[in-house]
């Protein structure tokens, strides 16, 4: 299977999560892009949607599926996303998108993260792929000198906005050994609106398309 046939193939069993009648959390991404197609072809038996972000709202409403102010929202069963990194005891790395801080709000309202990747995205250790922070403006350089204590190597991602309205700084030179314990740190310095580890909160269920199938990994 190609990587885009393995993560649609993940998509595709995520959609066994669904429950029916209730309101989804969906995820930003190529991966949750698949994702809202799926959910799509059973739009009548969910009430609605809530989008981690404007891209995920746009592409949800021009499917047909109602999108809901989270703030109006009770019950979140489930949110499906998909990631960066993830290893297996599910701690992620997300943002590539520069979505990171919705997805963190949806998923810590969401009883269930369901995690959607390829194969590619399984790693041992995280920090391969550059953390992204996202930060206020004028907080830029400040944060950037902090991160440069910690030991990474912060670089601005060059003409991104976040929906926030604010920039990413994408770490890259870690070799995150302890994700819990930086995803804590990082979050720490002012003028950091959130950073893209998932891991005090990760994921439930991965979802991961390979060669061979689908593979289910849970934690615990
Ligand atoms: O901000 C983006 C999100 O965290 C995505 O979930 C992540 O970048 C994975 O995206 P994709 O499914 O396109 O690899």
């Amino acid at each position: 299977m190609t990587q885009d046939e393995q993560k649609r193939a993940a998509a595709q069993a995520a959609i066994q999560y669904v429950p029916i009648g209730a309101v989804i959390g969906v995820g930003t991404g190529s991966t949750a892009n698949y994702f809202i197609d799926e959910l799509a072809k059973i739009k009548h038996k969910i009430e609605g949607a809530v989008a981690s972000s404007e891209a995920t709202a746009q592409r949800l409403h021009k499917h047909g599926i109602d999108v809901l102010d989270l703030n109006t929202v009770a019950d979140l069963p489930v949110y499906v996303d998909g990631a960066d990194e993830i290893t297996k005891h599910l701690h992620m790395i997300k943002g590539g998108g520069g979505a990171l801080t919705r997805e963190k709000i949806v998923a810590a309202v969401a009883r269930k993260f369901i995690c959607i990747t390829d194969q590619s995205k399984l790693v041992n250790i995280l920090g391969s792929f550059p953390l992204p922070v996202e930060v206020i403006p004028m907080a830029r350089s400040y944060v950037a000198r902090e991160i440069t204590l910690l030991g990474g190597h912060p670089a601005l991602r060059q003409g991104f906005t976040t929906d926030n309205g604010n920039v990413i700084l994408d770490i890259h030179g870690l070799q995150i050994l302890n994700p819990v314990e930086l995803e804590t740190t990082l979050n720490q310095i002012t003028g950091v609106i959130t950073n893209g580890l998932f891991a005090r909160k990760g994921a439930n269920v991965l979802l991961l398309g390979t060669d061979a199938g689908v593979e289910t990994i849970t934690v615990g």
